[in-house]
């Protein structure tokens, strides 16, 4: 059975980059991957100013809507590092926090998906064919925990 999530509040809502599990990474902590990741599109931009001002904001909503201004110029590389910027953000929310990581292990084998109608790059888009990469991202981690989970069993 596909296990589809989107919003915080919805089934599965802590699979949203938007759920309220922080993480460090490089020393900084941020209030969730979605502040993360929306700042990580200005690193070595010339809007890199922006960055402050996504960490600081409120709420990740308010952290996307910056991340999203059209006006701003996104550092050059971002289409070839974004999948890999996300992924380590994910990996690092589930390992980070273990209530979440027993509901991700908790789905086995089952197809996860971003139910996302506006985004068919992070989720499967309005007609659910997306590339859905935010599930394919979560399915991975899942599987680089059991495996990291199964090498503490057998050497303890
Ligand atoms: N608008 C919105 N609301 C949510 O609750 C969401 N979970 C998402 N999806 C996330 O948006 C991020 C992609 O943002 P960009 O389009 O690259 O700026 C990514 O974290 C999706 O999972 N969107």
């Amino acid at each position: 059975m596909t296990i589809y999530f989107y919003k915080v509040w919805q089934p599965y809502g802590c699979f949203s980059n938007f759920s309220p599990h922080g993480i460090h990474i490089q020393g900084t902590y941020w209030p969730t991957v979605e502040h993360y990741y929306q700042a990580q599109k200005f690193v070595g931009s010339i809007d890199a100013v922006i960055i402050p001002l996504i960490h600081a904001a409120a709420t990740p909503e308010e952290a996307a809507a910056l991340g999203r201004c059209s006006t701003r110029q996104l550092r050059r590389d971002w289409d070839l590092v974004k999948t890999e910027i996300m992924r380590e953000a994910v990996l690092k929310k589930f390992i980070t926090h273990i209530d979440i990581r027993e509901v991700l292990l908790k789905t086995g084998d089952e197809i996860l998906v971003e139910n996302s109608p506006t985004d068919s790059f992070w989720g499967c888009g309005a007609n659910r064919a997306g590339l859905n990469h935010l599930g394919k991202t979560l399915m991975s981690v899942r599987e680089e925990i059991r495996n990291l989970l199964s090498l503490t069993v057998t050497y303890e």
